[in-house]
């Protein structure tokens, strides 16, 4: 479960289900050399965040050991598919646990195959405020044959 756990973690680092959330700024805020005004809508960019190769080296490679315990010490405001702060969502626990369950059935259940590979970087992004792909991805599912 603690590479699951990795696996989940590294998706929606890549592929966060959402992508930008909406804050209003309530005082003045300095920010980068910029003052926005108290009263400013602002957009949080969380999948570009999650892309920026500032914080995360080669950002479209999947690499779940990015979120290995000993690497995950400074990366707190770079990782956000929950939001951060007093306003963060109130289903963490619960929403992890359930990913975790239904992908473990899943795997256990099935077996997924796909014809053609699709890289990363090729993956086109509909930007909602849920994450989407422009077109489906397709994927061939097997029952799992224990014999
Ligand atoms: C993969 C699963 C989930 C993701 C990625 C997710 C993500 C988020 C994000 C990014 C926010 C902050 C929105 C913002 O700041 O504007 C949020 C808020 C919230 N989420 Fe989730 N969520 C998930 C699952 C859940 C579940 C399972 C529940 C409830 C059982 C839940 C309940 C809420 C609630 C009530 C808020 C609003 C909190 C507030 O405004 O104080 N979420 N979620």
């Amino acid at each position: 479960m603690h590479y699951l756990d990795r696996v989940i973690k590294e998706t929606m680092r890549i592929f966060p289900p959402v992508p930008l959330i909406g804050r209003e700024v309530t005082e003045d805020l300095k920010l980068g050399g910029v003052t926005l005004p108290k009263g400013t809508n602002i957009v949080i960019g969380i999948i570009k965040i999650h892309r920026n190769k500032k914080y995360w080296p080669n950002p479209l490679m999947f690499d779940p050991d990015r979120f290995l315990p000993e690497k995950t010490k400074s990366q707190s405001y770079c990782y956000m598919p929950f939001s951060d702060g007093p306003r963060n969502c109130i289903g963490i626990k619960y929403g992890m646990m359930c990913m975790k369950v239904i992908l473990a059935t899943l795997v256990r259940t099935f077996v997924f195959k796909v014809n053609k590979s699709v890289e990363i970087d090729e993956i086109k992004l509909k930007f909602s405020t849920l994450l989407s792909t422009e077109k489906p991805l397709k994927v061939e599912i097997e029952k799992r044959n224990f014999q």
